[in-house]
């Protein structure tokens, strides 16, 4: 999906933040960036959405590059949930309407109050004004909306930061079953090594503009059998 993706530092010291990166994202993958701080995860992620410039290289999505989708199709194959959630200065089912409304497509109610009682948000209201919401129950109806998009590809941002250990167990069992079920990839910025070892099937290590992969032991087989991918 990236192939020789070269970009600078945004320090503008004209050191690179990424030399020459190339991987491949295949559907189902649970992939898990882990580096040091600082190190471009973050970065990689809104590169991956079409947020970011690059200096070089090629980002595509099944055989096409990215200019040919046009960004917002490209928004719609490939979501970013970030770190820090942006909600409107409305209700939660504004929020959660509003990709379906951008999108000009029916909102799924049924399918959101699943994912909202799976997140552990069953019993939220939904006329509450998300600024009422501590940062833990923002995240996860950020997440939602997400989800509803449908899209081929999600990048998640520490997607359980602001969550205690029962609804980052929820939030990761949700997200399992929704990639089983859809087909979804996701690709995973998190800081907690146990984290990392519990969700993905991949590794990615961002350090020194390199970016190295290992792969769980049990998948090496499909893996070398299968590196043809989204691409
Ligand atoms: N808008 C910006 N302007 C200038 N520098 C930036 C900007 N955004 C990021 N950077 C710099 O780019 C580098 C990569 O940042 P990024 O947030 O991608 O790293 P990260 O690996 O995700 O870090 P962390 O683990 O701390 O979240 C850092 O040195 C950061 O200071």
């Amino acid at each position: 999906m990236i192939e020789n993706v070269h970009k600078n530092h945004p320090n503008g010291g004209g050191t690179p933040l990424f030399k020459q990166i190339s991987v491949v994202v295949r559907p189902k993958d649970v992939i898990a960036i882990q580096g040091p701080s600082g190190q471009g995860k973050s970065t990689l992620l809104r590169v991956l959405a079409a947020l970011d410039t690059i200096q070089s290289g090629r980002i595509s999505l099944l055989g096409r590059p990215v200019d040919s989708w046009g960004p917002c199709e490209w928004r719609k194959r490939v979501c970013y949930v970030p770190q820090q959630p942006a909600m409107l200065p409305k209700t939660v089912e504004d929020n959660l309407a509003l990709v379906s409304k951008l999108h000009q497509r029916k909102f799924d109610q049924p399918l959101a109050k699943r994912l909202m009682d799976e997140v552990g948000l069953g019993d939220l209201s939904w006329s509450q004004n998300p600024a009422e919401l501590s940062g833990g129950q923002k995240q996860r109806v950020q997440l939602v909306r997400s989800l509803l998009l449908g899209s081929d590809i999600l990048l998640l941002d520490e997607a359980t930061s602001a969550l205690d250990a029962q609804s980052k167990q929820a939030v990761e069992s949700m997200l399992m079953r929704w990639k089983e079920e859809r087909g979804t990839a996701l690709v995973w910025v998190t800081h907690e090594q146990e984290q990392a070892e519990r969700v993905a099937n991949r590794f990615w290590y961002l350090e020194n503009g390199d970016l190295s992969e290992t792969v769980k032991k049990d998948e090496l087989t499909s893996f070398s059998l299968d590196q043809g991918g989204v691409e």
